[in-house]
């Protein structure tokens, strides 16, 4: 792999914040912004010693704007400008200088003015001792292609002088990238990578706000860099990205994910070439929710119960040595914790009753946990009892855990062995059938993180993200589903303070599950059996049937059954889904019940607004969050 790089100007701090991140992390280099230098209270030479100390080299100093093509007595200017940074990078220790083309109305164009120019500069770097790449940046002036960047570095023909590539400028611009491959891989002073989400809008607010980590984003990164080793260029290939919640966000965070980005980038590419050469087992297929494991204490616990019960599920295990239980229906397992030490109980004081862990069936555990390691993903152990399985772990959103489970021959030990069986109410018909999804809540400006970190590790699609209206503000809602809807993610996350997402986030002391979605057959029987166990569901305005009567023309007896069994509807084309939710469990996560007729794939996207204000009509008064237990 080529060595890895970052620029500072993707991290939140001051610079030796960005630099302690960007060394913590593992990179080789980085790219050193001028303004995050300028910016900095310490002198060059003390500088390049704490980047050296770091163990990081100095890729590249960054950006020298506004040089080529500049005329009298501008130019002139431009030059003594240059000096004075080149004696600046010598005191850095910094070798490359990166130019980006000319953006100034000042500016002639020609493509052998900006080539002389150049080549004049070369003479000049040649004397401090350092390189110039020349970057085409997608709205200069005259120079917006890197083919045009190449003709001019290749007619200046100055051995300090030579060409950066930027994934970004080169992929929202849709430039072709066969021609990349033939530019010498020695005349490529660097390369920069960055991802951004497709969006409609002018180039340069898009990738001064939108870059993000490559898999973050929808542009075909890969693709690019396949081009690039196409050319033999062995140097490094550093993230520059500017993003909005990057530059907020935790600089450590964000470094950690930009090495995972360009680790998976690099296997995405190595696949891309021949898949039987890649280094690491492939992002893992998901067969199903294995089971969800919630941790409380003991009175929650019995109150949990009863709501189980009400739901359906029956006792179906008591744990051989620990106080955890198993409840059952149809495919769903869940597992309740109530043990006085270990990490459910560290989870349930740090966060109240919830979801500690998550456990996935994947089709082979040891490639799995092999591909995390190799992601740098964190994992998990913990002690078992005699005889008892270990279930391969990694850490998850909010601490969480992620087990692995995979589908045994008849007769191998599998979880299900570290219980005895319970089969009271086993044979009572199911009136819940799969977990359909499982919406996690976090800091909006974790949303990218948790997104790289499933997609990087795991085969999910993304479904395009939604902002969903809640009455205290948007919610950023992210699916992430596998092809073939076993096991659907939704990562929600909010800027605004007071929404529901974001109340559950200041609240519980972090991120988790807060919601839980379950398939049944048959909507109607299994809520008719539910509320005559004593259930009831949350509260829908008729206002809301009222337009739905007007939108779908639905049959009056239909419509009534929904309402008065507080059910919400939506259609696309010949697609149904029916939807209806519990009410909040002690504060913290409910569960809803979905019917999906004729294959609808979505979630009841418009429903949602109707959903969030009800629960904001029930939502208790914001209290000062404070931890249950305080011994
Ligand atoms: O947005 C800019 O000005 C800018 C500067 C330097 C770069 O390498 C780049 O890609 C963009
Ligand atoms: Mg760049």
């Amino acid at each position: 792999m080529n060595p890895t790089s970052i620029a500072t100007v993707s991290l939140s701090g001051d610079l030796a914040d960005k630099l302690r991140a960007i060394a913590a992390a593992g990179f080789d280099g980085v790219e050193v912004f001028e303004n995050d230098f300028l910016t900095f209270d310490g002198n060059p030479r003390d500088v390049g010693k704490m980047i050296t100390d770091l163990n990081l080299a100095i890729v590249a100093f960054q950006p020298f704007r506004d040089f080529e093509g500049m005329p009298e007595p501008l130019r002139g200017r431009t030059f003594e400008r240059a000096r004075r940074k080149f004696e600046l990078m010598n005191e850095l220790g910094a070798k490359l200088m990166l130019i980006c083309s000319n953006v100034s109305p000042q500016s002639l164009g020609g493509i052998d003015r900006a080539a002389h120019d150049l080549n004049e500069l070369g003479d000049l770097a040649a004397k401090h001792g350092v390189r110039v790449g020349f970057e085409a940046l997608a709205w200069g002036r005259h120079v917006n292609d890197y083919r045009d960047a190449w003709e001019i570095v290749r007619r200046a023909n100055h051995d300090r002088i030579g060409l950066i590539l930027d994934s970004f400028h080169t992929l929202a611009r849709r430039s072709p990238l066969e021609p990349i491959a033939s530019i010498p891989g020695d005349r490529i002073e660097l390369v920069q990578l960055a991802d951004a989400p497709l969006l409609d809008m002018d180039v340069l607010s898009w990738s001064r706000h939108f870059r993000n980590f490559p898999g973050q984003g929808d542009l075909p990164v890969a693709d690019f860099l396949r081009a690039v080793e196409a050319t033999g260029y062995a140097g490094p290939l550093s993230l520059e990205i500017f993003n909005d919640q990057f530059r907020a966000g935790s600089a450590k965070r964000v470094a950690v994910d930009g090495l995972r980005s360009l680790i998976q980038l690099a296997d995405q590419t190595a696949r891309l070439n021949d898949p039987a050469k890649a280094e690491m087992p492939d992002r893992a297929p998901l067969l199903g929710v294995e089971f969800i494991e919630f941790a409380l204490d003991e009175e929650p616990a019995q109150a949990l119960a009863s709501l189980f019960s009400a739901l359906g599920f029956h006792k179906s295990g008591e744990h051989r040595s620990k106080s955890v239980t198993r409840w059952s229906q149809g495919g769903i397992n869940l597992i309740v914790n109530t043990e006085k030490d270990g990490f459910a109980q560290s989870h349930a004081i740090m966060h109240g009753p919830g979801v500690c862990a998550l456990a996935l069936r994947v089709g082979d555990v040891a490639a799995t946990m092999a591909r995390a390691r190799a992601l740098k993903d964190t994992t998990f152990e913990q002690s078992v009892g005699p005889g008892e399985m270990e279930i391969p772990a990694i850490r998850g959103v909010g601490g969480s855990l992620i087990y692995f489970t995979e589908p045994r021959p008849d007769g191998a030990q599998s979880w299900h062995d570290d219980f005895i069986a319970t089969g009271d109410g086993a044979n009572a018909p199911a009136l819940l059938t799969e977990v359909d999804h499982i919406s996690q809540s976090m800091d909006y400006d974790e949303m990218l993180s948790w997104l790289l970190f499933y997609t990087s590790l795991f085969a999910l699609d993304r479904i395009p993200q939604l902002a969903i209206a809640d009455p205290a503000g948007l919610v950023q809602s992210r699916p992430l589903v596998n092809a073939d809807g076993s096991v659907r993610l939704i990562l929600n996350g909010s800027q605004a303070t007071r929404t529901l997402s974001s109340r559950f986030v200041s609240e519980h002391f972090g991120s988790g599950v807060q919601h839980i979605a379950f398939t049944s057959p048959d909507i109607f029987a299994a809520v008719a059996a539910m509320r005559a166990a004593g259930l009831d569901f949350l509260d829908i305005p008729e206002n809301y049937y009222d337009d739905l009567e007007a939108r779908y023309g639905l049959e009056p007896e239909f419509l009534d059954r929904l309402r008065e069994h507080h059910i919400l509807y939506d259609r696309d084309g010949e697609a149904e889904f029916l939807q209806v939710y519990t009410h909040v469990f002690a504060q913290r996560f409910f569960f809803e019940i979905v019917e999906r007729r004729g294959g609808y794939a979505g979630f009841g996207a418009v429903n949602a607004p109707v959903r969030l204000a009800a629960q904001a009509r029930e939502a208790r008064p914001v209290t000062v969050p404070r931890p249950l237990h305080e011994d």
